[in-house]
């Protein structure tokens, strides 16, 4: 699937978007190495803390399917203001690859991508675990 097609089931996850406390809702849509789409939206909680961004929800959802392999996520609010991920979602896609592209997205579909270990530099990773179990 090309980014464009990607952008567009973003922005149509986004109309779940569960925002009553910031009114800001986004969709994301996660795609697999086998071509299959994951979307999600935010999920806020009146106990602000515990809101859940659209992209950590859409990787949660392919996570749980079964599906770890990600070639791109896309993700889009009704701001005409192209949106990043927060710390926490980076941290998350980095767990998933580095090499995965962010296809940000605004509210007409225009988009830039970046790659996660260019939004995460020198993130914290599975290799410092791992490194630790050897010993
Ligand atoms: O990349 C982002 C940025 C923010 N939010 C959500 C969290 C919260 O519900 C609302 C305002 O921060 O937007 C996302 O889902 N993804
Ligand atoms: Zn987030």
């Amino acid at each position: 699937m090309n980014y464009k097609d990607l952008v567009e089931k973003a922005l149509k996850a986004k109309e779940n978007a569960y925002a009553p406390y910031s009114k800001f809702k986004v969709g994301a849509a996660l795609l697999s190495n086998k071509e299959e789409v994951f979307t999600g939206c935010n999920v806020e909680n009146a106990s602000f803390g515990l809101t859940n961004c659209a992209e950590r929800t859409a990787i949660f959802k392919a996570v749980s399917d079964g599906k770890k392999d990600f070639k791109a996520i896309a993700l889009a609010s009704d701001s005409d203001k192209i949106i990043t991920p927060c710390g926490a979602c980076r941290q998350v896609l980095l767990e998933f690859g580095p090499h995965i592209d962010v296809v940000m997205a605004n509210n007409k579909g225009e988009y830039k991508v970046n790659k996660v270990m260019d939004l995460i530099p020198n993130g914290f990773d599975t290799e410092y675990l791992e490194e630790e179990n050897k010993k």
